[in-house]
C-alpha cells in the first residue's frame, strides 16, 4: 500500500501539463513504499518518443519545508554522475508543486529492481555507489541535521519507557542501559558529508550487478560518512530477521566502499561502535512505530528485535569483523 491520496484524472492532466514532458498517457499507483504516495507516470515525452517518471506525493512524514534540501541534493548528485534520479523541474523551474495542500515532485524513472538476497558482487557495487555519494555531496550547499542521531534515538526509547518496550519483547526494555552506554561513547570527530542514512536493499535499484539507482533520500542529513557505511552494513549483511550474518557480503560492501574512498584509521576503529549505533537507530524508530501503529493497520509493522539481534552480533564480534 502506498497510494494514500486519490488523484483525479483532470488534476493529473493539469499537473503533467505544467512540465515539458509531453502529454499524460497513464499513471499507475505503486504498491511498494510506506511513507509517501507514488505513481509510475507515462507520457508521450518532450520529443514524442515516450517517457516514464515517478510522481511522488509527500504525505505526513516528509516536511515540505525540507523538499528544497532533499530534491536539491538529488539534482546535485545526479549532475555529478551518481546513480540517483534527477528531479524534473516544471516550466517555471520549480522542483516541486502543490495540489490540494500537498507537495508533489516528478522524478526521473530509473530501471532496476531491489535485490532480495544480494550477492557479494552486488554488495561491492553498493559500497562503491555509497562512497561516490559521500564524495559528491561534500560540496552540496544545503544542510540538514540528523534528527534521528543516536542522542535522539535514545530519547525515543526513553519516551517509550521500559514497560512498553517490554510489551513488545521482554528483552527490549533491558537494552535501554546498553543504549545509554553506547551514546556516552559516541564519536563526533569523524569526517562528515551528507549521508543517505537509510540505504536498505529496498532503497537500491539494480540491474544484475550494476547499481542503477539509489532512491529515497528522505532521511539524508549531515553526519559521519563511516556511520552511513555502518548503517548500510547493518541493513545488507544479515538475513531479514537479523539472525544470520554474511561475512562475504560485509567484506564486499566495505571493500567496494574503500575502492572509492579508503577509510581513515579512526573511522575503521570506530566501525564496531558505529554499527551498534545504526542498530540503536532502527530499534528506536521501529519500537516507536510499533507502539504507535494499531495492530489492525494496513501497514505492516517492522520488528525492532531484528535490530537487537544485529546489535548483539556487533557487540560480540564487531572488533574482529572490522579489523
Ligand atoms: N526514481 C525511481 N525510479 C524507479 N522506481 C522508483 C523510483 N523511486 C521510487 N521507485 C519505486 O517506487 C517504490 C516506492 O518508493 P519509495 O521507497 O521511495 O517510497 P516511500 O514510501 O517514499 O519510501 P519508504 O517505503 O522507504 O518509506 C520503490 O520501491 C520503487 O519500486
Ligand atoms: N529502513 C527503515 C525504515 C525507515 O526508517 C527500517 O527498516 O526500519
Amino acid at each position: 500500500m502506498a497510494v494514500y491520496t486519490h488523484l483525479a484524472s483532470g488534476d493529473l492532466d493539469a499537473l503533467i501539463a505544467a512540465y515539458d514532458v509531453g502529454d499524460l498517457i497513464s499513471a499507475k499507483g505503486i504498491a511498494e513504499g510506506v511513507s509517501n504516495s507514488n505513481w509510475l507516470v507515462e507520457t508521450s515525452g518532450a520529443d514524442g518518443a515516450g517517457a516514464r517518471f515517478i510522481l511522488t506525493m509527500y504525505e505526513k512524514r516528509t516536511d515540505p519545508r525540507e523538499l528544497p534540501f532533499f530534491l536539491g541534493l538529488l539534482d546535485h548528485l545526479a549532475a555529478r554522475g551518481c546513480a540517483v534520479p534527477a528531479t524534473i523541474h516544471d516550466r517555471e523551474g520549480s522542483a516541486f508543486r502543490h495540489l490540494d495542500g500537498k507537495a508533489l515532485a516528478l522524478i526521473e524513472y530509473l530501471p532496476g529492481i531491489s535485490p532480495d538476497r544480494p550477492s557479494p558482487t552486488q554488495a561491492h557495487a553498493v559500497g562503491e555507489a555509497l562512497a561516490r555519494v559521500h564524495l559528491a555531496a561534500r560540496d552540496f550547499e544545503g544542510t540538514r541535521a540528523n534528527d534521528l542521531d543516536v542522542h535522539a534515538c535514545l530519547v525515543i526509547l526513553e519516551r517509550c519507557g521500559v514497560a512498553k518496550l517490554a510489551e513488545i519483547d521482554p528483552e527490549l526494555g533491558e537494552w535501554l542501559g546498553e543504549a545509554r552506554e553506547l551514546v556516552g561513547r559516541w564519536p563526533d570527530d569523524l569526517p562528515q558529508s551528507i549521508i543517505h542514512s537509510d540505504l536498505f536493499p529496498d532503497n537500491v535499484l539494480m540491474l544484475g550487478e550494476r547499481v542503477t539507482g539509489l532512491i529515497d533520500f528522505y532521511f539524508a542529513c549531515e553526519d559521519m560518512m563511516a556511520y552511513d557505511l555502518a548503517v548500510t552494513h547493518a541493513a545488507w549483511c544479515f538475513d531479514r530477521g537479523g539472525a544470520v550474518f554474511s561475512a562475504d557480503i560485509g567484506r564486499s560492501l566495505v571493500g567496494g566502499y574503500e575502492s572509492v574512498r579508503p577509510l581513515e584509521p579512526a573511522e575503521r576503529r570506530a566501525l564496531p561502535l558505529l554499527a551498534q549505533g545504526a542498530c540503536l537507530r532502527f530499534t528506536a524508530s521501529r519500537a516507536q512505530d510499533w507502539l504507535d501503529t494499531p495492530t489492525d493497520a494496513l501497514v505492516t509493522r517492522k520488528d525492532p528485535m531484528d535490530f537487537i539481534r544485529r546489535w548483539k552480533y556487533y557487540r560480540a564480534h564487531g572488533e574482529r569483523l572490522f579489523a
